[in-house]
């Protein structure tokens, strides 16, 4: 099958947009699942941390699909929201629109550059909660802040929420390199403890309202930033009082950064998730779903003024990080 495809990023997790609000298509779940799987393979013509697939909806403007590489479907993706927010607001002329999402339709809205020359976008992650069974994660306790979970961690301690993916959130001095691999162990427990898996960060202070997240997630790995887990650290960090609930959070991560800011409506949190969202490429594939082989049909077409000009933002943030 021949897919229209609009390769682009959210702090450079970078995702495969595909729309299927035009009727061009009428992908079954399986072709979703084979789909996901072929063209965010980093071995293939394309490679992504995941794919958006954009669909008309009966209660928003449109509706968000998004699936990790190894096919399996999220509840969420926050940099992958604000480059559907960005897609179906140029697409309807509007600059915020609703977008329906498997928990929550949530109000997405353009906003002033945040980086000379950089398309900015803030939406909302909610629900939160930090009930273990939201994520779920199989505890005698019920909420999870700051708490020893000695299968995983002998020293460590964990903050367990639900954004509504599931994050558990660690706060170390300082991330090395070095550790990162076991993120991935963490991530990867078995299904026992976290029976739908789990993301996991970790989360170095900065300074006031500033923060460093490298997270492993879940059915992808090592990412240079994922918007759900740094939403769910800034919250962390707040709950924590080691930042300012209603105030500005900038996470930085490997891939730039982001304005994260923790509200609270009543018993119930919001974290408003303020960044980039990038086009890297546009481009026609041709899938051989029962392969999984990628073909590319023409030429890309680069959006090289907006690459230029992220690489300037992610170089601010490396610089912010090292400071
Ligand atoms: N791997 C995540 C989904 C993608 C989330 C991430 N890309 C983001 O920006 O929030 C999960 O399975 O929950």
């Amino acid at each position: 099958m021949n897919i229209e495809i609009l390769k682009c990023h959210g702090s450079n997790n970078d995702f495969v947009l595909i729309d299927e609000m035009t009727g061009a298509y009428a992908f079954s779940e399986e072709d979703r699942v084979a789909i996901a799987k072929s063209l965010c393979d980093r071995n293939s013509i394309v490679g992504a941390d995941g794919i958006l697939f954009v669909l008309p909806s009966d209660v928003a403007e449109a509706q968000m699909r998004m699936f990790n590489p190894d096919g399996s479907e999220a509840e969420m993706c926050g940099n992958g929201l604000r480059c559907v927010a960005r897609y179906v607001t140029e697409k309807l002329g509007k600059d915020e629109v609703v977008i329906e999402t498997p928990e929550a339709n949530l109000p997405v809205v353009k906003k002033e550059e945040m980086y000379e020359d950089i398309p900015s976008f803030e939406v909302n992650i909610e629900p939160v909660s930090f009930d273990a069974a939201s994520l779920p994660l199989k505890s005698a306790h019920q909420i999870h802040i700051e708490q020893p979970i000695p299968v995983l961690s002998k020293d460590l301690t964990f903050t367990a929420l639900s954004v509504p993916n599931p994050h558990l959130i660690t706060v170390v001095p300082e991330i090395h390199d070095e550790n990162l691999s076991w993120l991935g162990k963490v991530a990867n427990q078995d299904k026992e403890l976290l029976p739908n898996g789990v993301n996991v960060s970790y989360v170095q202070p900065l300074g006031d309202q500033k923060i460093f997240v490298r997270t492993y997630e879940r059915g992808v790995g090592l990412t240079n930033a994922c918007g759900t887990a740094m939403s769910a650290s800034a919250l962390t960090t707040v709950i924590v009082e080691m930042n300012q609930l209603n105030e500005e959070i900038f996470v930085f991560n490997r891939g730039g950064f982001v304005i994260c800011t923790a509200l609270k409506d009543g018993d119930d949190y919001v974290i408003k998730l303020r960044g980039n969202a990038t086009y890297v490429y546009q481009s026609t594939v041709q899938l051989d779903v029962a392969s999984g082989e990628v073909k590319e049909m023409k030429d890309r077409t680069l959006f090289e003024m907006e690459n230029h000009a992220y690489a300037k933002m992610q170089s601010y943030a490396q610089e912010q990080i090292t400071l």
